[in-house]
């Protein structure tokens, strides 16, 4: 990897949210979520890589009683744009009659997200819903109007990277949303 290229790519991205909007964004989400599911003893699943930052900041935030779990789904690599979905872990749980909760770090096409709650539909649970840190702003969503129960942010349609997000493998750890410049 081309070292010099990665830190270009930082330097000179734009800043489409801040950490302190991304801190708001978390304690919105946060209550939010909790209104909803309290009471529910969900399953919380985190789709790898991407949600690891958001679950890492929403879980503390959420004072109830749940249980938390993986799941490992990938339509992108390092590439810019996505592709088929690619299963590398499945869930291993057992979802019957469960209330689920996703939690991933971008609803871009949509795509992904879709086939995630399919599946764990699919496996028994008996309530999927979804939390994304960014919702992309674009009319290509896999269904039209299609948004998470929980979103963050509304993100302009430009390659993101931070908070998950990457950018080439690298800057998922970026404390912001920030484009890139060109993309
Ligand atoms: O809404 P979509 O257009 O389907 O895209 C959203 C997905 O793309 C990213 O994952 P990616 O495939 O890049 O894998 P990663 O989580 O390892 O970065 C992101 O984490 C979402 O899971
Ligand atoms: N890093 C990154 N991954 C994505 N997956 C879907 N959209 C995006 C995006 O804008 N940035």
């Amino acid at each position: 990897m081309n070292m010099d290229e990665i830190r270009r790519a930082r330097e000179e991205a734009d800043c489409l949210a801040n950490e302190e909007a991304v801190e708001g964004a978390l304690d919105r989400m946060a209550s939010e979520i909790t209104a909803r599911l309290a009471d529910r003893n969900p399953l919380v699943y985190t789709v790898m890589n991407g949600g690891l930052i958001l679950a890492g900041r929403i879980l503390t935030r959420l004072p109830f009683p749940l249980e938390v779990a993986y799941l490992h789904a990938t339509r992108y690599g390092h590439a810019t744009q996505g592709t088929l979905l690619d299963w590398r872990v499945r869930p291993t749980q057992d979802l019957r009659n469960r209330t689920v909760l996703v939690l991933d770090d971008i609803l871009d096409e949509g795509h992904t997200l879709n086939a995630i709650i399919e599946y764990l539909k699919a496996e028994g649970a008996s309530e999927v819903l979804s939390a994304v840190l960014v919702h992309k702003e674009h009319d290509r969503k896999a269904y039209p109007g299609m948004r998470a129960d929980f979103s963050g942010l509304d993100i302009a349609d430009r390659f993101l990277f931070g908070c998950g997000m990457d950018y080439k493998g690298y800057w998922r750890n970026a404390p912001g949303i920030y484009a890139v410049k060109g993309l």
